[in-house]
């Protein structure tokens, strides 16, 4: 069963989006869990009376209490749907609260056996307030790890925000997380199905849809505008033109917009010094593209020693392998130090086999992810004790 995490900064839209959503009849077969006392419309809720706990963990911070919590919680709503105690559900959607760090919830959901078994991860999906996001994106370290490991990114109060101030935004996303849809929201008016079913199977024929889960060609554009300069502040045409699945972004129209009001400290332009602290400048997003097929034991030994090394500034890999082993292709993906067992695929998409990572790091440039590659998968140099951190963009 698909488990969905909804994560957003304090204030960000995440229970007025949830409202939103619960009216959708597509949503009619979802289980809610929320950690706290919110102000969704309980009434609206399928699965479940306010007095069950299934839905309501008021326990405190779910990334405090999470791991016993989610479980018991999950079990629970699991095993009332078998003895017929509560509406079948097909879908679970977990709302975090907006401080927490959305990476213990999606390790637990992950990792835990009993959760494993029966629930898997779909899909990371971030609210981010499109009037307050960008000084929330400059003070905030949390919001920039929900934006860099979001599967989907709702813009929300997009209603109030200036056009300018949404576009200069959009930017920042696709910089921080060019994979990622930004799914424009006012008010929580999202089509349910722009956000669901973000995981490798697509959703219409269970079939792995790999192309689509990976993105890796959104990876390669943002790094290829980074590469021009523009460290990924295009003025033209957005973080991608070809999105297969969802949603046309605001920041997806190529215009150059008129300097003086509407380009504001954050509108990301080169003539602009930014503060060299600003979070999202410590965030990195690039492909790797190996072109041998690579031994499964190597490429485990560099994924261990990239955890060893990279720890908290691993925030999301996704990659599809060409391995000596099998000639079917071996999808991975691990957010920060966890990783999803891995996947064989019956078939390859395309006739393209090579090897695709992608990362989303802190502080790691490919050019220090690679030569610990090359050292452990083709014993190609040594092998760096320590990967140097890159300094902030500037
Ligand atoms: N104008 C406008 N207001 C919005 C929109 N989305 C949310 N709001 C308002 O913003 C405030 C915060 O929204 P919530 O949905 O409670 O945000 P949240 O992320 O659940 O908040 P926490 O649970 O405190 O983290 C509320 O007053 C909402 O009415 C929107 O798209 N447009």
């Amino acid at each position: 069963m698909p488990v969905s995490v909804l994560t957003g900064f304090l204030g960000s839209g995440k229970t007025t989006l949830l409202q939103a959503l619960l009216r959708h009849p597509g949503m009619a077969r979802t289980a809610i869990v929320i950690n706290e006392f919110g102000e969704v419309g309980l009434d609206h809720l399928l699965v479940a009376k306010a007095s069950e706990n299934m839905v309501l963990m008021d326990s405190g911070c779910l990334c405090c209490t999470i791991r016993g919590d989610l479980v018991d919680t999950l079990r629970d709503l699991f095993l009332k749907r078998v003895r017929g105690e509560v509406p079948d559900f097909e879908r679970v959607v977990v709302e975090t609260t907006g401080l927490a760090d959305p990476a213990p919830i999606i390790h637990t959901l992950m990792t835990d056996p009993l959760l494993a078994a029966r629930f898997r991860l779909d899909g990371v999906i971030t609210t981010v307030d499109a009037v307050h996001g960008s000084s929330q994106l400059d003070r905030q370290p949390e919001s920039v790890k929900q934006a860099a490991v979001a599967d989907r990114i709702v813009l929300t109060k997009t209603d109030v925000a200036t056009p300018q101030a949404t576009l200069a935004l959009c930017r920042r996303l696709g910089t921080i997380n060019p994979a990622a849809p930004i799914i424009p929201a006012a008010h929580g008016e999202v089509d349910p199905a722009t956000l669901f079913d973000a995981g490798l199977f697509n959703p219409e024929t269970k079939s792995p849809d790999v192309v689509r889960w990976l993105r890796e060609e959104a990876y390669r554009e943002a790094q290829a505008r980074g590469h021009d300069g523009h460290d990924g502040h295009d003025h033209g045409h957005g973080h991608h033109g070809h999105d297969h699945d969802h949603g046309h972004h605001h920041h997806d129209h190529g215009h150059d917009h008129e300097h003086g009001e509407a380009c504001g400290p954050d509108c990301g332009h080169d003539h602009h010094h930014h503060d060299a602290n600003r979070h999202d400048d410590h965030i990195r997003a690039f492909c790797m593209v190996v072109e041998r097929p690579v031994p499964w034991n190597s490429f485990v030994d560099f994924m261990e020693a990239l955890i060893a090394r990279g720890g908290d500034n691993l925030l999301r890999i996704k990659g599809m392998l060409n391995v000596v082993e099998t000639d079917m292709p071996v999808v991975v993906h691990g957010v920060q130090h966890m990783f999803h067992p891995p996947v064989r695929l019956e078939e390859w998409p395309n006739d393209d086999h090579r090897t695709k990572l992608v990362f989303i790091t802190r502080d790691m440039d490919q050019s220090v992810i690679e030569p610990l590659f090359n050292a452990l998968v083709w014993g190609e140099g040594p092998i760096p004790d320590a990967l140097p951190e890159a300094a902030p963009k500037a």
